[in-house]
């Protein structure tokens, strides 16, 4: 194995009759964003239990750092940052002492004030965590994985309940992360986190991988996915558009789906020129990430 920060062969995970990773491979490099994308029950929390050494897989090789996350649990701990999807603290505590006792296990913490403030928290340093709303505590979990100034940070669904801004200082802190050279695992639903944070995309289908790569590379394999074009209205297509989907959406405006590249959407204006239309607008919009990982996830083919 090599020295990424994380690398995963063949993993897999059973719970009794479950298997929930079916022999995941995978592969994180220092300082990249990867962002694991997954329907619920995909196997992903169950990746990050491996690689955080909470969890023994059945099958398969785990390098997290170079070290084994079981064997070398003790001396991987203190080189990383841990974001559960929920609980892990003390409901008791206020938030506050809940993060400065975090960052007394730190060798360098960071500073606490300076989290408080970046996260929004400094009017809730008294306040006890139970009685912080899902948002609040969020951003105290997140607060509480960095301030050990780790190495590697996974993060469990890190924004969900976060409120827009709250999303927003996550994702800036993340990308600063990044610029630090800190590795940053996160699972996410959300299709856009993804694709404006990740270096890389594991896609997870039923606890397998359905397709890797970066947010770019998915979605230009992927194709352009709609013509747009603007002419005069009710203009009927004939047999030379057979090959397309032409759908006028409002009086003038068609919208056109169907094998795209530059050759056949040469051939498509051709036609309307040929039809003696005046073309005013023509417009091409890519697949995005989320398109791609829709027509993944039910199974349908995008690549072409
Ligand atoms: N402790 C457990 N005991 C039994 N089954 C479990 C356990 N933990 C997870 N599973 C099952 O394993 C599968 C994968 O779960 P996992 O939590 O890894 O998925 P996930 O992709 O993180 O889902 P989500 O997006 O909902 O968080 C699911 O079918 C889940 O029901």
């Amino acid at each position: 194995m090599t020295d990424e920060a994380v690398e995963l062969r063949d993993i897999v995970v059973r719970y009794g009759d479950t298997t929930a990773v079916g022999g995941v491979s995978l592969t994180a490099g220092r300082g990249r964003v990867l962002s694991l994308l997954g329907h619920n029950g995909a196997g992903k929390t169950s990746l990050l239990q491996v690689c955080e050494g909470f969890r023994r897989p059945d099958g398969g090789i785990a390098r997290v750092l170079g070290l084994d996350p079981m064997a070398d649990h003790d001396a991987l701990m203190p080189r990383l940052g841990i974001m559960l999807q929920s609980g892990g603290v003390y409901p008791w505590a206020t938030a506050g002492e809940i993060l400065r006792l975090f960052a007394s296990f730190a060798a360098t913490p960071l500073d606490v004030d300076m989290l408080l403030d970046r996260l929004g928290l400094r009017k809730f340093e008294r306040t006890r965590w139970r009685r912080l709303s899902g948002g609040e505590q969020q951003r105290l979990s997140l607060a509480v994985a960095l301030v050990g100034r780790p190495e590697l940070v996974f993060l469990d669904e890190p924004t969900a309940g976060m409120d827009t801004e709250a999303r927003h200082t996550t994702w800036r802190l993340i990308e600063e992360l990044r610029a630090d050279g800190v590795t940053v695992l996160l699972t996410t639903h959300l299709l856009d986190e993804a694709e404006r944070l990740a270096d890389e995309v594991v896609i997870m289908r039923s606890g397998a991988v359905a397709a890797t790569g970066s947010p770019a590379e998915l979605t230009a394999a992927a194709g352009i996915d709609l013509l747009e074009v603007r002419a005069e209205p009710g203009l009927v297509p004939d047999g030379r558009l057979a090959d397309f989907k032409v759908v006028e959406t409002t009086p003038g405006e068609y919208a056109i789906t169907g094998s795209l590249d530059a050759a056949t959407i040469s051939d498509v204006l051709g036609w309307f020129a040929g039809a003696g239309a005046q073309v005013t607008a023509v417009n091409t919009r890519r697949r995005t990430l989320e398109d791609v990982y829709l027509a993944l996830t039910s199974g349908e083919k995008v690549y072409r």
